[in-house]
C-alpha cells in the first residue's frame, strides 16, 4: 500500500527534475555560492541546552494530517514573533501542496532575524542540497524512513561541503542505528509516524535509550506544553522541534515564551 511518504516522495523527484531542467546544478551552485553566510545551527542548540532548552521553531501552514493550521501566515512576522520569544533556531516548510510551503517563506522568514534556519522539506538529491544553500538554509532534514543508506550519505556529505548542519530524523530502532552511521550530531527523534501520522511521545521514551551521549536529541513533533517539555527533558531531550501547536496561537512570541518558561529539571 502507497503511503502518504510514497506520494510525497514521487512527487518531489518529479518536480526535482523538473527544477533540473529549468536551471542546471551549476546555476543552483553559484547562487548558493552567493548566498548568506551561513549561521551555525547545531552550535546554537546545543548553546542553548546547556542551560535550557534548545528551540527550533517552526513555520508551518498546514499539513497533510491536519490541513491549514493558519491562515493568517505571515513568514516574517512569524519568525521575528519566534525570536522575540525565545527561539533558538527556525525550521520553514518549503514543500508544496501537502505542507502548503514555499521556498520564498525560508527566505523571507530567514532574513526577519538572526536565528540559524532549517530547510524543512523531503531531500533526495544533492540538487536539493546546494538549493537549500541558495536560498540561505544553515541546515537541511533527512528522513531516515524516506532515504536509502548511500543517499543519506550524499545529502549529508552535500550539505557539510556547503558549511550546512544537517538534522538527522528517525522513528525507529532501524531508523536510528542506520542514522549512527551519519556524522552529523543532531539526531531527530520524530514522534510522528509520517506513514500512519500516529503521533505519541512514547517514540522519544523509547528511542532515547538508544541515542549514544554524542548525539543531541531533538525531539520532533506533537509537542504542545511546558510540561511535555519537562517530561521528554526527563529522557535526555533538551532540544525540540514545534510547530502546529505554536502555529495555533493568536500571540506566538507570548505562547513561545511561556512554553519556554519553566526550568529544565534537575
Ligand atoms: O507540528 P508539530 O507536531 O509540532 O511537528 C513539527 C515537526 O516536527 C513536523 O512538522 C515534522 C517533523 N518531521 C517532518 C518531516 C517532514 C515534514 C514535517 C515534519
Amino acid at each position: 500500500m502507497s503511503t502518504v511518504l510514497d506520494k510525497i516522495k514521487a512527487y518531489k523527484l518529479d518536480h526535482v527534475a523538473a527544477c533540473k531542467a529549468a536551471r542546471p546544478l551549476s546555476a543552483v551552485e553559484a547562487a548558493a555560492r552567493e548566498a548568506s553566510p551561513t549561521r551555525d545551527f547545531a552550535r546554537s542548540l546545543m548553546k542553548a541546552a546547556e542551560t535550557g532548552y534548545g528551540l527550533i521553531a517552526e513555520v508551518k501552514k498546514a499539513s497533510p494530517s491536519k490541513g491549514l493550521i493558519r491562515a493568517d501566515f505571515d513568514p516574517s512576522a512569524l519568525a521575528k514573533a519566534y525570536e522575540a520569544g525565545g527561539a533558538t533556531c527556525l525550521s520553514v516548510l518549503t514543500d508544496t501542496p501537502s505542507f502548503q510551503g514555499a521556498d520564498d517563506y525560508l527566505v523571507a522568514a530567514r532574513d526577519a532575524v538572526l536565528l540559524p534556519a532549517l530547510r524543512k522539506d523531503f531531500m533526495y538529491d544533492a540538487y536539493q542540497v546546494a538549493e537549500a544553500r541558495a536560498l540561505g538554509a544553515d541546515c537541511i532534514l533527512i528522513i531516515m524512513a524516506s532515504v536509502e543508506d548511500t543517499q543519506a550519505q550524499e545529502l549529508e556529505d552535500a550539505a557539510f561541503s556547503w558549511g550546512m548542519d544537517v538534522l538527522i530524523e528517525v522513528h525507529d530502532e532501524a531508523e536510528l542505528e542506520r542514522a549512527l552511521a551519519l556524522k552529523s550530531p543532531l539526531l531527530g527523534v520524530n514522534n510522528r509516524n509520517l506513514k500512519t501520522f500516529e503521533t505519541t511521545l512514547d517514540t522519544t521514551r523509547r528511542l532515547s535509550k538508544l541515542a549514544p551521549a554524542d548525539r543531541h536529541l531533538v525531539c520532533e513533533s506533537g509537542l504542545s506544553t511546558p510540561q511535555d517539555l519537562a517530561d521528554m527533558a526527563e529522557y535526555g531531550a533538551r532540544s525540540f522541534l514545534i510547530g502546529e501547536s505554536l502555529m495555533r496561537q493568536d500571540h506566538v512570541e507570548a505562547a513561545t515564551r511561556a512554553l519556554l518558561a519553566n526550568p529544565v529539571p534537575a
